[in-house]
């Protein structure tokens, strides 16, 4: 078998799969400094004679997968594959792979770092200081950044899947105690509390929004559920912008309403003038959707991939050989 990857893919997983497979070709969208559009995709697969192909942000449409059926599986190194015509692969019986969670120990690392940078004033007191605010006989100015401490503190997850599971289980040490809304998923860990949508947000000092976008979730977190939340509390969204309504959230920090928010996602991405606005609160941190951008996630893809590819081969053989016996 001849596999394309498209994906950053490290050597040792290349090396795996061609001892298994026979060959990989290696063109990762990255050389090409974008993904690649449909027509490249369809070009490069005939002219490597892929018999199987590993994405991550190529745009694999039904045109991809309609022209070449005979692939045996399209590997996708990504939480979702939202990139994957999905029911066409289904047609065509072309098993598909994607890599769940590749990125939670990265989103979960950065809520930790900037819930805590909030908490603790990091970034006001830094700019204070590199501003040489720090005048002398003022000896204890720099007492306006005293913070707050993540130990004891209440954190609610609004949906309860691979980051958000990865953060309970990060942060349940410090101590700190755990509630989820998430009507799919029951607790791993009785230490956590499954509860309603409104007692995340009445009950907690850190509310973090971690759901898909669909068409249950895209406006779900609105004025009604953010005006329950503690004067003090935290809103933290590392999931999509669009599951929260902009304008409320904003509503809610400029008017002080609660303490602050960690964003990582923004309804516009380059962000709009609405989004500077939300950006550039000083009791808000911000950053340019990197939550799950880590060197490591690469490592991580593929090992998933891997091993889900090297099972679906390992049953493969075993159903040739019950049907020989
Ligand atoms: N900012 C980043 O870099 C970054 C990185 C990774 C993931 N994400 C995003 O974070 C979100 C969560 O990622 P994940 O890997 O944990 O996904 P996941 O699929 O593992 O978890 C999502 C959870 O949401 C739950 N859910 C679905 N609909 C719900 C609803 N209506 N109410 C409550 N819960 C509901 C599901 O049961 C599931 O447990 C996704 O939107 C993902 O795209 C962002
Ligand atoms: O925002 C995201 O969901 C991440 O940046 C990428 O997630 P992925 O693993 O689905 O590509």
């Amino acid at each position: 078998m001849r596999i394309l990857i498209t994906a950053p893919y490290n050597q040792k997983g290349q090396d795996i799969l061609s001892g298994k497979f026979g060959e990989v070709i290696y063109k990762p969208w990255k050389d090409n400094g974008r993904a690649f559009n449909e027509t490249e995709l369809n070009k490069l697969i005939d002219e490597t004679r892929a018999d199987a192909l590993i994405t991550e942000h190529d745009n694999v449409t039904a045109n991809v997968i309609n022209l070449h059926p005979h692939l045996q599986f399209i590997g996708v190194c990504r939480g979702t594959p939202s990139n994957v015509d999905l029911e066409a692969a289904k047609a065509k019986g072309i098993q598909v792979f994607y890599t769940p969670a590749r990125n939670a120990q990265a989103v979960a690392e950065l809520f930790i770092a900037n819930v805590i940078s909030l908490m603790r004033n990091t970034i006001p007191g830094w700019q204070w200081l590199t501003g040489k605010n720090w005048e002398e006989g003022a000896h204890t100015s720099y007492l306006q950044f005293k913070g707050n401490e993540l130990a004891g503190k209440t954190i609610g997850m609004v949906g309860f899947g691979a980051v958000g599971q990865r953060i309970a289980d990060m942060v349940r040490n410090f101590p700190c105690h755990i509630k989820f809304y998430d009507p799919y998923i029951e607790s791993s860990n009785p230490d956590y509390h499954k509860t309603s949508l409104e007692d995340v947000f009445e009950s907690s000092d850190i509310v973090s929004i971690h759901l898909p976008v669909n068409d249950q979730t895209i406006g779900m977190i609105d004025k009604k559920l953010i005006s329950m939340m503690k004067p003090e509390a935290i809103f933290v969204n590392t999931a999509r912008a669009s599951v929260v309504k902009r304008d409320d959230l904003l509503n809610a920090i400029e008017n002080n309403k609660i303490r602050g928010a960690v964003l990582d996602v923004f309804d516009f991405e380059p962000p709009d003038q609405k989004d500077y606005q939300l950006i550039n609160h000083p009791h808000v941190l911000a950053t340019p959707h990197t939550a799950g951008a880590t060197h490591e996630v690469e490592d991580h893809h593929v090992e998933i991939l891997n091993e889900r590819i090297l099972n679906w081969a390992l049953s493969n053989e075993n159903n040739t050989k019950k049907k020989i016996a």
